[in-house]
Order: structure tokens, then sequence, then C-alpha cells
């Protein structure tokens, strides 16, 4: 199972954000988008998931223009996991996650008692058994974030797409967070999701996309993508490249910098 954006061109009133991008996500497999602020990365998200037409260039789920794809078909290959937001009604975290069956049980049927199972299955699945019963607006930015991953995994879709979903989360949370990713990418999701931070595709990402002046400048293993001199295109710093004592690519720091001792 794979989507695929080619050659996207897109201009809000007229000003250019994508001139050409394209990008691609596999079953399976764990992709970063790295952009500036601006670049224009949620927006191809939004394009890529058929929430926003392109002016050109197109997007395929499985070889399939989006337009071929009933809307309920689609949802349950590719699901889209927001930015962590504050819900207007205190749903339980259970009713949020159950909100993913919508496109299999249609919004007229309640939800059965097989999609209750298959709800209850991924909570735990996820470590969040215990949240079920809680409102989604007091729990923590990282059990929201879960919550909504859950949300998208009840869809049954395969492919995931994330919008920074790391952000506001603390480093405990984001290093749990990260985990669960691997482990489900391990299972043969696929993941994609922007970040702004250039350390966290060194661990665990498959491929790194970098979007730059509206198309995607390079894509690949992170080890060959991320230099200091991509890092000092998309931000525009110097940084240089910490590395183990065994030679491993450890993580990027300003240059210039003395280690603390
Ligand atoms: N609805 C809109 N109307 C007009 N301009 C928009 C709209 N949404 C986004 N933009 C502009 O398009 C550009 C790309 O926005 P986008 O949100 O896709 O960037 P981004 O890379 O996700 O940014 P960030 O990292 O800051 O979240 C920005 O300059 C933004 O101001």
């Amino acid at each position: 199972m794979s989507i695929a954006a080619r050659d996207i061109h897109f201009a809000y009133h007229g000003r250019p954000v994508l001139a050409g991008a394209s990008l691609a996500l596999a079953a399976g497999e764990r992709v970063c988008l790295l952009g500036a602020n601006g670049a224009g990365k949620s927006t191809l998200l939004r394009i890529l998931l058929g929430l926003q037409r392109p002016d050109r260039g197109s997007v395929t789920v499985d070889g399939t223009a989006l337009a071929g794809w009933h809307r309920r078909q689609l949802a349950r290959r590719v699901a889209y996991v927001p930015q962590v937001h504050v819900a207007p009604f205190p749903y339980t975290v259970r009713q949020v996650a159950l909100m993913g069956r919508l496109p299999a049980t249609g919004l007229l049927k309640a939800p059965g008692a097989a999609d209750r199972a298959c709800v209850g299955d991924i909570l735990e699945h996820l470590g969040i058994a215990h949240l079920a019963e809680r409102a989604y607006t007091e729990i923590s930015g990282g059990e929201r974030q879960l919550t909504l991953i859950a949300r998208a995994l009840a869809q049954e879709a395969l492919l995931l797409v994330m919008d920074e979903p790391l952000a506001g989360l603390d480093y405990g949370n984001q290093v749990r967070l990260l985990e669960r990713l691997e482990g489900l990418t391990g299972e043969g999701y696929g993941v994609l999701m922007t970040t702004h931070d250039p350390n966290q595709p060194l661990t665990g990402s498959q491929r790194v996309a970098l979007l730059i002046d509206g198309r995607i400048a390079a894509d690949g293993h992170p080890h060959e993508v991320l230099t200091p001199e991509a890092i000092h295109r998309l931000y525009g710093v110097r940084v240089e490249l910490l590395h183990t004592a065994d030679g491993r690519r450890l993580a990027f720091r300003p240059a210039g910098r003395r280690a603390a001792c």
C-alpha cells in the first residue's frame, strides 16, 4: 500500500508555496519531512490527504488517483493524525478512538460490539487502556497524541500522516511516542511525519525528505541526506555533527559551541 504526490504545485491567493514537490510513503516505512517554518509542509500533507486540491500535479493511492477513491474507502487506507488539539466537548478517550470507526460503520449507525472490541484492543496495544474513560480534555499532551493515533488505527488505515506529532511533548513523551511509531512501522504501518528537530530522524527513520523552495530537495536515508550543509540550506544556521566514540552519528549542535564538561 502506498501514497504518492507527484510534481505538486500550489499557491495561496497567487503566492506560490509548492513548486514541483514529489513525495511518497509506503506501508512499513517511517518518513520524516523537514522544512523551515512556512516551507509548506502542512500544505503538502493536506494535499496528500485530499483535503486541499493542488493547482498542478497528482496524488495517487495504490496507483489510483485520489479522485477515483470513495471517501470511506480512502479513510480505511490513509489516516490523518493532526497536531494535538483540545476537543470542544469532554469526550472520553474511548469515544474519541471510536470516532475512527465511522468510515467502517457509517454516520448513521452506532458502533457495535465488534467496533468496541477493536477499539479496546487498540487502546491496550498503545498502552492507554487505563485512560479509556478519562475525558480527552483532561489528559496530558502525550496521552492526547496517543489517543489521536488510536483513532487513526481504529480507522484500519495502514498509512498514517502526522503533522508535528512531537510538538509540545516533553522529552519522555517524545521518546515513548517515537518508540510506539517504530513499533507500528515494524508491524507494517507507514508513517509520514513532519518535525522541526533535525536530530530526531537520526534514530529510527528509514527516510528523511527536505522541503526547500517548494520542492523536495533531497529524499533518502537520514545519514545521506542530513548533513551540516543540508541543515544550513534548510534553516540558515551552521551546525556540526557529533559522533559517538565508535563513530555513529549522534546529534547536530550549533557550530563553534564548546561542549559542556
Ligand atoms: N489558508 C491559508 N491562506 C493563505 N496562506 C496560507 C494558508 N495556510 C498557510 N498559508 C501560508 O502558506 C505557507 C506554507 O504554510 P504551511 O502551514 O504549509 O507551512 P509549514 O511548513 O507547515 O509551516 P510551519 O512549520 O510553520 O507549521 C506559509 O507562508 C503560510 O503562511
